[in-house]
């Protein structure tokens, strides 16, 4: 196929005048275009963006190198889930990219904003506004109702009162629990707490949802319902989910599965029905890169 030449193709089959050698300020807006018309052939930046990612807790011979350079992009609006062994850092991960952790060495870009340039406040404030966290132990407040939990977020943002009741409405229709707003979590059953811990987290309407093992808890019924809930909001809502599981079936609906191991990463396989022109082989994760 062939293709338009960008201009700065153009401009390097131009012959050298002088002054516009290498270091010049000509040389360098030429590179900086290439640089825009490349990022531009590459397409929408990636959701989340890890480069060479390194975290060893403790040090001397007890060290653990939970990850070792782990490198890998989350596209926008894809159910993304990172699988592997207990222990081969899948948590870890999800905190570095999460801003709850900080990591040894390496990158990580969410939405854009690379989190190596962040104070505790702005990181807080990316934390808030731009992730959701849904955890497999729900962390509800238990003296609050559902409801009362899912518009936590939106206290903290000084939400309006009415704006904020409208939304919690919304996002308990959309995990199927109105009729069970005035319910403390304990007066729920699993599958309905992690529900209301996925419309909590859902509350500021991140771009990015990050789960870990979201449907580690819960019966096999339970887990059905969350795993339709997830593929929901991603297809309907447009978020990104990434998420940790060693859970089959849901790695079966994920859009694209990577595997840790060794403290490394790699792409292990897609689901079944890729996007048209996504290049995507179908067929359920394989077992090994
Ligand atoms: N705070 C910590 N201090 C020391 N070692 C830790 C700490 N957190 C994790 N580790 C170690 O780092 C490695 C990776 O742990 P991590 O919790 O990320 O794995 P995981 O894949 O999420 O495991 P699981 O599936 O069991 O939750 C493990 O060997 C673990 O013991």
């Amino acid at each position: 196929m062939t293709r338009e030449r960008t201009t700065a193709e153009a401009e390097d089959d131009m012959p050298e005048t002088p002054g516009t050698g290498a270091g010049t300020p000509a040389r360098d807006e030429r590179d900086a275009r290439r640089e825009r018309e490349e990022a531009e052939r590459a397409g929408p930046e990636p959701m989340v963006a890890v480069r060479g990612l390194v975290r060893t807790y403790g040090s001397g011979p007890a060290a653990v190198r939970a990850l070792r350079g782990v490198t890998f992009e989350v596209p926008r609006g894809e159910l993304v889930a990172v699988r592997g062994r207990s222990g081969s850092g899948k948590t870890t991960l999800l905190n570095l990219i999460g801003g709850l952790d900080r990591p040894d060495a390496g990158r990580v870009v969410v939405d854009g904003v690379d989190l190596a340039g962040l104070g505790e406040k702005r990181m807080t404030a990316l934390r808030r506004d731009r992730i959701g966290f849904v955890f497999q132990s729900f962390g509800l407040v238990p003296v609050l109702t559902a409801a009362e939990n899912v518009g936590v977020p939106l206290r903290l943002r000084r939400v309006p009162w009415r704006e904020r009741e409208e939304r919690v409405d919304l996002l308990l229709s959309l995990v199927g629990l109105r009729e069970h707003a005035a319910q403390r979590p304990g007066e729920l059953s699993g599958g309905q707490q992690q529900r209301v811990a996925i419309a909590r987290a859902l509350a500021n309407r991140p771009p990015l949802l990050i789960a870990d093992e979201p449907t580690g808890q819960l019966d096999a019924r339970t887990r059905e319902t969350v795993m339709d809930l997830l593929r929901a909001v991603v297809d309907d809502e447009g978020t990104t989910v990434l998420m940790t599981t060693h859970d089959d079936d849901l790695l079966a609906r994920a859009d694209r599965v990577f595997e840790l191991r060794d403290g490394l990463v790699a792409e292990a396989g897609a689901s079944p029905g890729p996007e048209p022109g996504s290049g995507r082989p179908p067929g359920r994760p394989s077992d090994g890169p």
